[in-house]
């Protein structure tokens, strides 16, 4: 009995590692970014980051979120420097929110939680031949994680938002041209950057995570239009698309870094 319950303390008290035995996952993503554990690195250079309007083609709703995707054929849309070894090209951006104002955001800063949170998902194109195949690899995909938070109306992000009624429900899709997804990147270029995961399915650990400081600002009436989307196809029952968002993941043995810029 004494064996058996110095076993079970044992593993109590080592969940985290005993997590990633069984989950298999030692950078998983969201995190928690606490400012006063980061690491301010000296060697950080800005981003570099410039999109062409043009590759900008369709919004998908994939019944997890709503994406919008860029044409990848060729090296316009591209974000490089900063943490990163490689130049990556941008493939889809999306954003995740609550179904209140109280929650929303995957990551958090010093367990503060915004309503919603951009991801500019890239893929290293010089290493790998597709999206598909960096999403499986290391150093294969970069996401910019911007917050979100309510306040003055978004003149930007308008356009996106007067076509969200066309993709309500799961499956549908849009054309959607000449957006530039750089007026929803922050005037203070400041991140942290740390090691992660995708965080939907297949959350492969194949990310390198950049997150912008600085939130943006939208209003309440465009955070009000993410939340008339539907999980769920047309002809089914109406579930609003909120709340698509993961739970913060243990750092593990991660450092996050930021910029002194
Ligand atoms: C195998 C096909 C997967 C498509 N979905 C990839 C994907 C998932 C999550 C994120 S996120 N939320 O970490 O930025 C980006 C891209
Ligand atoms: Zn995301």
């Amino acid at each position: 009995l004494v064996n058996m319950t110095l076993f079970f303390l044992v593993c109590l008290l080592d969940q985290q590692s005993w997590q990633t035995q069984i989950q298999g996952g030692s950078r998983q993503s969201p995190i928690d970014i606490r400012s006063s554990e980061s690491v301010h690195d000296p060697q950080l250079t800005p981003l570099s980051i410039s999109y062409d309007p043009s590759d900008c083609l369709q919004i998908w709703n994939n019944g997890y979120s709503f994406l919008v995707e860029f044409d990848d054929s060729k090296d316009n849309s591209v974000v490089s420097g900063g943490p990163l070894e490689n130049h990556y090209k941008l493939k889809q951006f999306h954003f995740h929110w609550g179904a209140e104002n109280n929650r929303g955001s995957e990551h958090t800063i010093n367990s503060l939680v915004y309503p919603a949170e951009l991801h500019l998902v890239h893929w290293n194109a010089e290493k790998f031949r597709t999206f598909d195949e960096a999403i499986f690899s290391e150093n294969g995909l970069a996401v910019i994680g911007v917050f979100l938070k309510l306040g003055r109306k978004h003149d930007g992000l308008q356009k996106l938002v007067n076509a969200l009624p066309a993709v309500k429900y799961k499956d549908s899709t849009v054309e959607f041209s000449n957006f530039d997804p750089s007026c929803m990147i922050p005037s203070c270029l400041d991140y942290w950057t740390y090691p992660g995961s995708l965080t939907t399915p297949p959350q492969t650990e194949s990310v390198t995570w950049v997150i912008m400081k600085k939130p943006i600002e939208f209003g309440d009436d465009q955070l009000s239009a993410f939340r008339s989307l539907l999980f769920t196809p047309f002809g089914e029952k109406l579930e609003n698309m909120v709340d698509n968002f993961r739970q913060q993941q243990p750092l593990m043995n991660r450092v996050v870094r930021a910029t002194i810029l």
